[in-house]
């Protein structure tokens, strides 16, 4: 029996290693972590992430050929194939801070799988890493190698969270770097086969090492360009009275921009966009290309225009202070379908209110306490180390309270702002959550969920991003 072994139980290494064990029953799967907590709630019925569809997968093949284990080394030793998908995130200290990829863990996962490694391995980077990456990790491997042959291949991932199973089962694209040598080449025919076994061969893409570095990073770029781009035009909308959700359809039903990605929101979150381009833009820098550089990095600042421009929004609505005000703040997670809080723009939105003395009331069906206030304590980056590196909350910020009832966070409130996309905020009952607000009561819709119209009707004053203007905001100022 082929035997894979996966180091890092995270969000990437859980999901694709359990959709292979599924497709694949003729190999054996280990997902190996250095965490005790993680593997052992992979372990348990309550699995350490909220995904789609991830129990069910789990629950067919967790103890037949998948299997979850902190015995990193036995199992590495073991393997033909190992997946190497530890965290990846931005440098907080030294060369490069605030942009760089932090390799650590990389590295001593490359370092580990060198002194234990007993036959030949296929070493495939599965997390996002710098371009040229797989070229400093052969040379850990090669340099402490005592005769054993490596072969290291780019094999990033694409799924994305909330819909992880569905874009396992069926990738626009599998993408396979390797080294262009008859071993290289080998490697990777070793590692398409395993994807052919659901994949059709079409979408299954092999190229040179650095393209499939590269891509990832590139494609990240594009969908947050995207983002950014229509938030941009979301703010033109406001300022003319165009509706950002008409001027998105227009332009997405041309074939070659297409309808996805153009959703204005509060900002996009996520572990992987903002630490993917600063990174991008690091090794445009590293390579002389200032230009390009420069180019990437108005993605992000507009992203973090557009949160503060909400921020700047709610407060100036509010006869331009929220101090001592109650604020219910409906969704903490980056996205739907995910109890995943990493970059949200959650974070920035609360910490913009909470300078101005806000009282926040949050709910989140899937973010707990405890999550909400270690991110509201957090230093910027820290949150994308492992979970039990991570500093542990000093002190809980006391002007945040959470619940698990929207209609608890907002009796009472001044302002409501909606900042996941969840879709039972569709289906609140918001006649009675305005009775139990108090008067003038603000709705601020961050993801576009409302019909503002209708919760006009009801008495709200409502701010919903790129939409035409609520007369009670009209001729206050975007940006404060
Ligand atoms: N989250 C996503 O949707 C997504 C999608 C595509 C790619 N990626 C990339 O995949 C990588 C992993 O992301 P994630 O979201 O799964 O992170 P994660 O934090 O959820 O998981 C990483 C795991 O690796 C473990 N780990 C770290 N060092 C280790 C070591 N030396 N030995 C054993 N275990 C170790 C950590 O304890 C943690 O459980 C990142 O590079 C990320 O950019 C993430
Ligand atoms: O039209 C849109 C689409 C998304 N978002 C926001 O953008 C962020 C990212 O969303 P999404 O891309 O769906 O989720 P991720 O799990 O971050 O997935 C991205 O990042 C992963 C990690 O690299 C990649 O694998 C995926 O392909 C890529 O979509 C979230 O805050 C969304 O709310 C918008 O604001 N408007």
């Amino acid at each position: 029996m082929v035997k894979i072994c996966c180091i890092g139980a995270g969000y990437v290494g859980g999901p694709t290693m359990a959709v292979i064990a599924l497709k694949c029953p003729a190999i054996e799967v280990v997902v190996v972590d250095i965490s005790f907590a993680r593997i052992n709630a992979w372990n348990s019925d309550q699995l350490p992430i909220y995904e789609p569809g991830l129990d069910d997968v789990v629950k067919q093949c967790r103890g037949r050929n998948l299997f979850f284990s902190t015995e990193v080394e036995k199992h590495v030793q073991e393997a033909e194939i190992i997946f190497v998908s530890v965290n990846t995130p931005t440098k907080t200290r030294g060369l490069g801070a605030g942009k760089a990829a932090d390799l650590t863990y990389w590295e001593s996962a490359a370092r580990m799988i060198a002194d234990v490694a007993k036959s030949d391995k296929i070493v495939v980077e599965k997390s996002t890493v710098p371009v040229k990456t797989a070229e400093a990790i052969e040379k850990i491997l090669t340099h402490n190698s005592k005769g054993i042959n490596y072969q290291i291949l780019s094999n990033p991932e694409f799924l994305a969270e909330g819909t992880a199973i569905q874009d396992l089962f069926n990738p626009d694209r599998v993408l396979i770097g390797g080294r262009e040598t008859p071993e290289g080449k080998k490697a990777v025919q070793a590692l398409k086969k395993v994807y052919a076994q659901w994949v059709p061969e079409d979408r299954i893409l092999t190229t040179n090492l650095w393209s499939a570095e590269l891509s990832k990073l590139a494609a990240n770029a594009f969908l947050a360009q995207r983002i950014s781009s229509v938030n941009a035009i979301s703010a033109l909308c406001e300022a003319t009275g165009a509706n950002i959700a008409e001027v998105a359809y227009s332009v997405g039903k041309d074939s070659r921009i297409g309808p996805k990605f153009l959703n204005a929101s509060v900002g996009f979150g996520g572990s992987c966009f903002q630490k993917d381009i600063l990174n991008l833009v690091y090794i445009c820098e590293c390579n002389g290309l200032p230009e390009v550089a420069n180019y990437w990095k108005q993605v992000i600042k507009i992203n973090d225009y557009q949160k503060n421009r909400f921020v700047n929004r709610v407060v100036s609505s509010m006869f331009n202070t929220v101090s001592g005000k109650k604020i219910a703040v409906l969704g903490f997670a980056f996205k739907k379908d995910t109890g995943d809080t990493r970059e949200t723009p959650a974070i920035d939105v609360c910490k913009g209110l909470l300078g101005d003395k806000a009282a926040i009331s949050i709910y989140d069906p899937q973010v707990s306490e405890d999550q909400i206030q270690r991110d509201l304590a957090m230093n910027k980056f820290d949150w994308d180390h492992p979970i039990h590196l991570q500093p542990l909350s000093p002190t809980t910020v006391k002007q945040v309270a959470v619940t698990w009832d929207a209609y608890e966070a907002t009796k009472g409130a001044h302002g409501v702002c909606i900042l996941t996309e969840w879709d039972e905020f569709k289906e609140l009952n918001y006649q009675k959550i305005y009775d139990n607000m108090q008067k003038p009561a603000f709705l601020f819709d961050g993801r576009n969920v409302v019909d503002p119209e209708k919760l006009r009707a009801i008495g709200f004053v409502v701010y919903a991003i790129g939409k035409p203007l609520d007369p009670w905001l009209k001729d206050l100022p975007a940006v404060a």
